[in-house]
């Protein structure tokens, strides 16, 4: 038998999500470009792997892949997923996983939607991290076709935030891989447009690293509110609008990050033979 798997996604940012915790899976980069390939594969953002966790107070382990097959520390629109995913499990109200960046605590908020605590924004060079000592308030080491400075975010990934007036404007497309790949950033980064309307809302694009442009992105979202704020622009409190929909983000003053948002879920499948080498098959 191949692998069981279930579609989902957070405003438009899609995962094919696997339940590993009785039968490991641990697909190699290329196995995970052809899951997530849109065209011959499942198509997806990220992978998702649900692991057994023998941490106390956990319930599970979520392994988080890009479509590029790197293994990531966050991503936010996955985290509630996989929280809503354990407490309709469970019947809870809240849970908490682990990942690879810190233990995540979920919990059912109104009108069916899922707060996630996406633990602290670090805000140090070395934390994002930034391959030189730079103020990550603006790093004026990033110029790229007339955007510079961004605010970097760590939020257990690393984002570049650049504060535009015009957000429509920005050639994503053309212009993200470059800044993905700058020279500041030693580990990539995650590169967000955002343009902020009202102390209370941003307009907000993203170029993932290791997706390229989706429709939304759950720490992207929590980094360019920390950005915001940190630059005056807006309260402590406010919805960050995607091309996908809206994330309602609050960055606490003992600098919690709190995300909330709606999870859906698109339908359940089973990996093509092709897509599952025979070691990793899983018995009837
Ligand atoms: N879509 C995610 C972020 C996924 C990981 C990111 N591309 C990275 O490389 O760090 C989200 O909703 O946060």
């Amino acid at each position: 038998m191949t692998r069981e798997f279930l579609k989902m996604h957070g405003l438009g940012n899609d995962f094919v999500v696997i339940d590993a915790r009785h039968t490991p899976y641990q697909p190699s980069e290329a196995e995970v470009r052809a899951i997530a390939n849109r065209r011959t594969g499942v198509g997806c953002d990220q992978f998702i792997v649900l692991e057994k966790s023998d941490a106390p107070g956990v319930s599970a382990f979520m392994r988080i892949r890009n479509a590029d097959g790197g293994e990531v520390g966050a991503c936010g629109n996955a985290s509630r997923c996989i929280g809503w995913l354990l407490m309709e499990e469970s019947g809870a109200d809240a849970v908490s996983f682990q990942t690879a960046a810190g233990v995540l605590h979920a919990s059912r908020a109104d009108q069916g939607r899922i707060t996630v605590d996406m633990g602290p924004a670090r805000l140090e060079w070395d934390a994002i991290p930034l391959a030189a000592p730079a103020d990550t308030l603006r790093v004026d080491a990033v110029e790229h076709a007339g955007y510079s400075a961004p605010v970097a975010v760590n939020m257990g990934n690393p984002h570049a935030v650049f504060l535009v007036d015009d957000v429509s404007a920005v050639p994503l497309a053309d212009i993200g891989s470059a800044l993905e790949h700058h020279a500041a950033f030693p580990e990539r980064a995650n590169i967000e447009f955002a343009q902020v309307l009202s102390p209370t809302q941003i307009r907000m694009r993203v170029w993932e690293r290791g997706a390229g442009v989706t429709q939304a992105c759950g720490s992207g979202a929590c980094a360019t509110q920390v950005a915001a704020v940190r630059r005056g622009l807006t309260e402590r409190k406010a919805d960050v609008i995607l091309d996908g929909g809206t994330l309602t983000i609050e960055w606490t003053p003992d600098n919690r990050v709190l995300m909330t948002g709606p999870i859906a879920v698109s339908f359940r499948g089973r990996l093509s033979a092709e897509l599952v080498g025979p070691g990793d098959r899983v018995d009837a």
